[in-house]
């Protein structure tokens, strides 16, 4: 069946879920660019951002805690859309599951090194772990985010990971081996902390260019750590801590080790502040990447006003808007209420019923 884009800009403008959890069936056009789904705890809300994040990107954003991904009784999940970039003819995208394994297809097809179409940003559940939690967390968000907006550093970073993997055998073997791979690896470290630093330091001004409308963020500051002491050469660490990494079996410093912490001067955060200051990282990052040149993130809002204050979370809903993306965000009710989704850009409004669910 063919679909006609109902709008000039680009985005998902079509959708079919069929089987996931509890949504059996749902098809549908996205005709404008802010889509609010509402329904009672446990209709499918959170389910419907889901299939988009599959397929977007391959994978749930749910652990496996959530259960099976197909809906009880179904053989298996499919899931489609159909995009529309700014700059060429639409693409449709595919996310298969069935007991074998999954499928997740672009076509056209992405050309190699290509960069993905677009970002998905998930505001979610959880959201603050990612101020509060481990470093390995905000490490993995900054390279997401570095990444994307410069993907030929990807063959960098799997150079990287091998050379890391390479040393920690080494280091495990406990035959001295490990020096060997120390000029590659410092070689290798250098060049992507030079990177993560730039991109941390376009984001850093963002954030504070962002942070001046909110008031609990006076003080407040990203913080680059790259993995090792700062004034001190990489080589001069690894010697360092050679002992130490001989008896643990694995390294010690570099890279891996790094972190991007939010500091604020007044200690920590609440949860909603914490919840806010990561809605605003993702809109540091995200005008980043379009100054490099990137197309506006999809935002999923999965009910972006829990926990925070209206004149918060409306304040947010504004910078969020201002981007230009797409976004599709979630609130709880059968009424189908808008809260601070009635400011601003046009928005249809999906009502998840019995109708669309498994029994
Ligand atoms: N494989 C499955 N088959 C059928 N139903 C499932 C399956 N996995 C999960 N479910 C059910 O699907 C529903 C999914 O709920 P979801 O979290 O999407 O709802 P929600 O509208 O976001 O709820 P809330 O407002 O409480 O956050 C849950 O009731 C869950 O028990």
């Amino acid at each position: 069946m063919e679909h006609s884009a109902a709008s000039t800009e680009s985005g998902l403008y079509w959708l079919k879920i069929e089987s996931l959890r509890n949504l059996r069936r749902i098809e549908l056009e996205l005709d404008s660019p802010v889509l609010v789904v509402t329904g009672a705890n446990g209709s499918g809300k959170t389910t419907f951002l889901e299939s988009i994040y599959l397929l977007v990107r391959g994978r749930s954003f749910r652990g496996s805690k959530a259960g099976p991904l197909t809906t009880h009784g179904a053989i298996q999940t499919c899931l489609e859309a159909l995009y529309r970039p700014a700059d060429r003819l639409p693409l449709r995208i595919r996310y298969r599951k069935d007991p074998t394994g999954s499928i997740h297809e672009i076509h056209p097809p992405l050309g190699p090194g290509e960069r993905p179409l677009f970002q998905v940003k998930l505001i979610g559940e959880n959201t603050q772990s990612l101020v509060e939690g481990e470093p390995s967390l905000r490490r993995r968000f900054l390279d997401w985010n570095l990444l994307y907006a410069k993907p030929r550093l990807i063959q960098l970073h799997q150079d990287f990971n091998r050379v890391l993997m390479q040393r920690n055998a080494a280091l495990r073997a406990g035959r001295g081996q490990e020096r060997l791979w120390d000029l590659v690896f410092i070689e290798l470290a250098e060049a992507m902390d030079r990177q993560r630093a730039r991109f941390h330091a376009e984001w850093q001004a963002e954030f504070q260019r962002l942070s001046a409308a909110y008031p609990f963020l006076q003080g407040v500051e990203l913080c680059y750590e790259r993995g090792w002491p700062e004034g001190r050469e990489l080589s001069e660490t690894l010697k360092a801590v050679a002992d130490q990494e001989r008896l643990r079996g694995y390294t010690l410093v570099g890279p891996a080790r790094a972190d991007c912490r939010v500091r604020s001067a007044h200690g920590g955060f609440s949860r909603g502040q914490a919840k806010a200051v990561v809605v605003l990282l993702q809109l540091a990052a995200e005008r980043v990447h379009q100054a490099h040149g990137c197309p506006p993130a999809l935002w999923l809002l999965d009910d972006l006003e829990a926990e925070l204050d209206s004149a918060l979370a409306s304040r947010l809903w504004m910078d969020i808007q201002a981007t230009g993306g797409q976004v599709i965000a979630t609130r709880v009710g059968q009424e189908g209420g808008l809260g601070i989704f009635a400011q601003g850009k046009a928005l249809s409004l999906v009502r998840l019923t019995q109708a669309q669910q498994s029994g």
